[in-house]
């Protein structure tokens, strides 16, 4: 029987629609090498972000020669070694298309949290204060959106702020994208210097460094709102920190952290800091699309592998 490990929470839905192929499935967190340990008797691993799969739990997994397939519930594949897993022939898989749009939606909403200092509020309001004239924000209308990455997350995104009267500029490895001709491509320090709201939505690369550290910061124009819901590993939180205590960066709001779930206090308590724990995909709706996407990576294993017949089921 074929044997599924699912280490982190995945959508009830999916877990029952599994079932119905007739295959064992364990949902149980392991980590490290006792994760390792655990995959050799199995044929499929689905995991989210909080495990990493390094090169010694392959190797660990292995041992046991019944590994065929990872699944990441998500999009960004950063936490597994993938080109590793693959000499292997182990394959991966990502769910790329199933949380979109709740990213975009939490960034448009901390573009908004920020301009209006909806956090900061929040917070000294439970200590009684009425800031009512120390809070004056300013409307998104009519400002530049710079984004970083023009993909699925970052077309979304450009395209809600785009509706709401914002301006867009943008940078992607891939060059300027014909069919986004409302939107303006430029140059990564033109981005960074044109910017009113800057926001980050590029995969990390395995032994990237910073894209976003002092130098970048100082690029940026005086009082730029920053946003980080793509990865930690990719902005230098002690860069940020500075940025914000001189006035470089007016607020940030990230769901993204170099350590997580390590909590940088000093970043996360700074008042003008919207942090929220990673939370880009965490809707009921992505979460089924996500859990709808494993479930028909699966099928499709199982069919190629004539594990199960092609059962023309709805999935
Ligand atoms: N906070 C959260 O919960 C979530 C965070 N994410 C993060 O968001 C990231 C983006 O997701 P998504 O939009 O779906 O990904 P996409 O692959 O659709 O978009 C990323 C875009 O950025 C481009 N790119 C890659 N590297 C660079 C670079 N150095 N500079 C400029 N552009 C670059 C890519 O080009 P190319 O295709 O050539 O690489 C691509 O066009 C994910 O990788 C993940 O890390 C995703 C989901 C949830
Ligand atoms: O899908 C992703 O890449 C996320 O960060 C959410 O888990």
């Amino acid at each position: 029987m074929c044997k599924i490990l699912v280490t982190d929470g995945m959508n009830r839905n999916a877990v029952n629609n599994l079932r119905k192929f007739n295959v064992d499935v364990e949902h149980k967190f392991y980590d490290g090498m006792e994760l390792g340990d655990k995959l050799k008797d199995k044929d499929i691993l689905v995991i989210r972000s909080k495990n990493v799969i390094t090169k010694e739990i392959i190797d660990k997994a292995c041992e046991g020669n019944t590994l065929k397939l990872i699944i990441r519930s998500g999009v960004g594949l950063d936490n597994i070694d993938v080109e590793y897993a693959n000499k292997k022939g182990i394959k991966v898989f990502n769910t790329p298309n199933s949380s979109t749009r709740s990213v975009a939606e939490l960034t448009i909403g901390q573009i908004i949290t920020l301009s209006r200092f909806i956090n900061i509020s929040n917070i000294t309001m439970r200590d009684g204060q009425w800031n009512k004239t120390k809070y004056v924000g300013t409307e998104i209308f009519g400002k530049t959106l710079g984004i970083i990455g023009l993909g699925r997350i970052g077309k979304t995104v450009a395209k809600m702020a785009y509706d709401l009267g914002m301006n867009i500029i943008y940078y992607d490895i891939l060059g300027e994208m014909k069919s986004c001709k409302d939107y303006t491509f430029c140059n990564f320090e033109e981005v960074l210097k044109n910017a009113d709201f800057l926001t980050i939505h590029i995969p990390l690369e395995r032994n990237q460094g910073y894209l976003i550290g002092t130098k970048e910061f100082n690029m940026m124009k005086d009082r730029v709102y920053f946003i980080n819901h793509a990865r930690g590993g990719l902005v230098c939180e002690n860069a940020l920190i500075k940025a914000l205590d001189n006035g470089k960066v007016e607020a940030a709001a990230l769901d993204v952290y170099e350590k997580e779930p390590k909590v940088n206090l000093e970043l996360v308590n700074h008042p003008m800091v919207s942090p929220t724990p990673h939370l880009g995909a965490s809707t009921v709706e992505a979460q089924e699309r996500i859990g709808k996407e494993i479930v028909k990576i699966i099928y499709n294993f199982l069919v190629e592998e004539e594990i199960i017949d092609d059962m023309k089921i709805a999935l």
